[in-house]
């Protein structure tokens, strides 16, 4: 079968077979941004053996099954990915390595690295085993069938030269940020630790292990890394698939157990092909086949690229619709309502706000531009750039709207800023819009920044606001700054001139969550599920312990260092202890008059606020005339 390939093939497998075949036409893999200049030719040495054509059906290679799997990168993709594929998956040994000693040495202890809903019980069936079965009265029912009694089959390490040649399959789950300096700086993907990676991989393994594309890289990587077998393994085969991830950071766990689809790009020979079985085979131990999409490599590489530009370009379209309904007198969430309803365009990612976050949408749309312009699409390019145009725009304008209602001066007043991590749910804190409203009120010399945020650890966000390094220092207020993070909303609060909103914990809010222009997204939906009481409850029978013991943690622990359990005793995000709705009330009594609330993310019933004595602006609302 050659590349252009007939209607029938490229349709998604709903059989339960995977597809054989490229779901995209001949030649659509010409040129790569990055690896290629675009009046290169089509380099296909990637395909090494001659696909299959028309007829040539007996021509088959059978799909190895999956028994281990390296994952390198022990980050916010590798260790999720890494966790649920063990959990549904007892039988594969998963190792997740990384150069990063601390790192490792949290996933090896009782405090995670990260904070996702449900996913410390996750790891610890699959790190730690489980002494006995778990039944009907502990875990959801579609869960019970993983948790019988069950020896550790999770492991981390930072022994990566080790692990590689022991496994069949080795996932690159690396960080790819934008290069910062040189060619393409600013918009092109740094490949530094992924091509580090990938060096290693063909070093250690051995002939015929799958590699596994899990970071978001450009189009064409797997061509790079083609390359550099062909030099260093010559005669040997590896295969080389993309398999992008699609996880968002606080619903990881759930994203990760229902997928709206997984994308398996392999190269278009039966070598290719059975690989993407192999692949296939490990995802379908929880995933429906329908749920597995086979496409060429280069298609896979592509589309998570563009599925974060197109999630990006809705939030930027309807941020510059706050702008003017600002203007007029509309209400951006009503106007986002209004829309929505319309099937066509659905609800999702229509909540206006300060802009997007994240330590992805930036980067993958700065490189989709850049592969864009690397191909001479100077107007593609153009409009993309546009989304993060927008996004700042957004974001500056909600600084100096608050900086023009204070009377162009801070320098006597405090200012509270409620949420620091990007989104709420998560310690993320990875491209905060945050911390550039920070940098910019620190501009106006205010007496006083205060910083709550019910999910990060105190000591994070201290760290990363003791390295501006534009300010100097002092800035926080243990060295004599003005920045304070506080671990309690009222203290936070308490004589500040200002309360700005800056991520939408829904604790913040004034009125019960009813129903928002997304209320009904499958990412809220996904988020209430994945509380760890709808993912894996502790037994109900008090004395009923099926879990082995947790390993202690290191002595640098930050959540041991700050008290706080995060995810576990906090009271945001606590396991047993319900979300506590903010008491304005309490907030208002307690606040220096005039009394300002900003809402960066269109979340506080406004009517409801100014009857508390509180003057609001919202994003997307006309608010007071200055
Ligand atoms: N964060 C997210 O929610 C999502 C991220 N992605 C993509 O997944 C990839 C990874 O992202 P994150 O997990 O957020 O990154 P991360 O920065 O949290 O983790 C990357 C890890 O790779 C390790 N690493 C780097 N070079 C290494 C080397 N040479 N040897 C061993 N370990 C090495 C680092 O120490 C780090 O722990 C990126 O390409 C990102 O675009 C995709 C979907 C979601
Ligand atoms: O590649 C990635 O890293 C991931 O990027 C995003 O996930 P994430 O950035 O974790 O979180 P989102 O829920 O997409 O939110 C991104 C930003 O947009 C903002 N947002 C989101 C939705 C909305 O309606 N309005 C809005 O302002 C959020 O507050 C946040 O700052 C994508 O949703 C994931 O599919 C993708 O895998």
């Amino acid at each position: 079968m050659s590349l252009s390939s007939s209607a029938a093939d490229s349709e998604t497998n709903v059989s339960g077979d995977i597809s054989t075949v490229p779901t995209t036409p001949d030649r659509s893999q010409s040129g790569s941004p990055g690896l290629h200049d675009s009046n290169d030719e089509v380099d296909n040495s990637f395909e090494k053996a001659s696909p299959l054509k028309n007829g040539d059906a007996e021509y088959r290679v059978p799909s190895r099954t999956i028994r281990s799997i390296c994952v390198v990168g022990a980050g916010y993709v590798g260790g999720p990915t890494a966790a649920i594929v063990a959990y549904k998956n007892p039988h594969v040994r998963v190792t997740v390595v990384d150069r990063d000693d601390r790192r490792i040495r949290r996933w090896n202890s009782r405090h995670l690295p990260i904070y996702e809903p449900g996913l410390s019980e996750i790891v610890r069936i699959s790190r730690d085993g489980l002494q006995g079965s778990c039944e009907k009265d502990c875990v959801e029912a579609h869960d019970t069938a993983e948790l019988k009694a069950r020896s550790p089959n999770l492991f981390f390490s930072t022994d990566v030269s080790q692990c590689i040649p022991n496994s069949d399959a080795v996932f690159i789950a690396v960080n790819t940020p934008t290069k910062m300096r040189g060619t393409g700086k600013g918009s092109a993907t740094d490949m530094t630790s992924f091509e580090a990676v990938a060096a290693e991989v063909i070093r250690h393994a051995q002939n015929n292990t799958i590699i596994v594309e899990k970071s978001t890289v450009p189009c064409r990587t797997a061509q790079m890394i083609q390359e550099m077998i062909t030099i260093q393994r010559p005669g040997e085969d590896f295969e080389i698939l993309s398999n992008p991830e699609f996880l968002a950071a606080g619903t990881a766990v759930q994203d990760l157990l229902h997928p709206d689809r997984i994308i398996i790009g392999s190269a278009p020979t039966p070598e290719g092909r059975a690989a993407a079985e192999s692949l296939a085979g490990v995802y379908s131990s929880w995933i429906d086949r329908s749920r597995i999409l086979t496409t060429n490599v280069w298609s896979s590489e592509l589309a998570k690229l563009v599925a974060n530009s197109m999630l990006a370009q809705r939030l930027s379209s309807i941020n510059s619709i706050s702008a003017i309904c600002e203007a007029t007198g509309a209400e951006v969430n009503e106007v986002s309502a209004a829309i929505g309803m319309d099937t066509r365009l659905g609800k999702s990612f229509l909540r206006a706000g300060i802009g997007f976050g994240g330590s992805c949408f930036k980067k993958d749309i700065a490189s989709l531009a850049y592969i864009a312009e690397s191909l001479g699409l100077d107007e593609v390019a153009h409009y993309w750039r546009q989304v993060n145009v927008m996004n700042e725009y957004q974001r500056d304008r909600f600084a100096a709207r608050v900086i023009r209602h204070l009377n162009s001066t801070l320098v006597t007043k405090k200012i509270c800023i409620l949420g620091y991590a990007f989104k709420p749910n998560t310690s993320d804190t990875r491209e905060a819009p945050a911390l550039e409203i920070i940098k910019t009120l620190l501009d106006e010399n205010p007496h006083e920044i205060a910083i709550f945020d019910p999910c990060c650890n105190r000591l994070v966000i201290e760290n990363e606001i003791r390295a501006l390094q534009p300010y100097g220092s002092p800035i926080l207020s243990d060295d004599g700054g003005c920045v304070k993070v506080y671990s309690n909303v009222y203290e936070a609060c308490a004589d500040s001139n200002a309360v700005l909103i800056v991520t939408d914990f829904p604790e913040f809010r004034n009125t019960p969550v009813t129903v928002s222009p997304d209320s009904k997204t499958q990412s809220t939906q996904r988020l209430q599920e994945a509380t760890p009481a709808n993912t894996l409850s502790p037994p109900v029978t008090a004395s009923y312990e099926p879990f082995n013991a947790e390993p202690d943690c290191s002595a640098d622990c930050p959540d041991c260092q700050s008290g706080i359990t995060y995810g576990e005793s906090n009271p945001s995000v606590g396991k047993d202890v319900p979300k506590e709705q903010v008491n304005w009330k309490k907030i208002a009594g307690e606040m220096r008059s005039p009394k300002w609330l900003f809402d960066g993310r269109c979340i506080i019933n406004i009517p409801e606020m100014t009857k508390l004595g509180i003057r609001v602006e919202s994003i997307g609302s006309a608010g007071l005339a200055v």
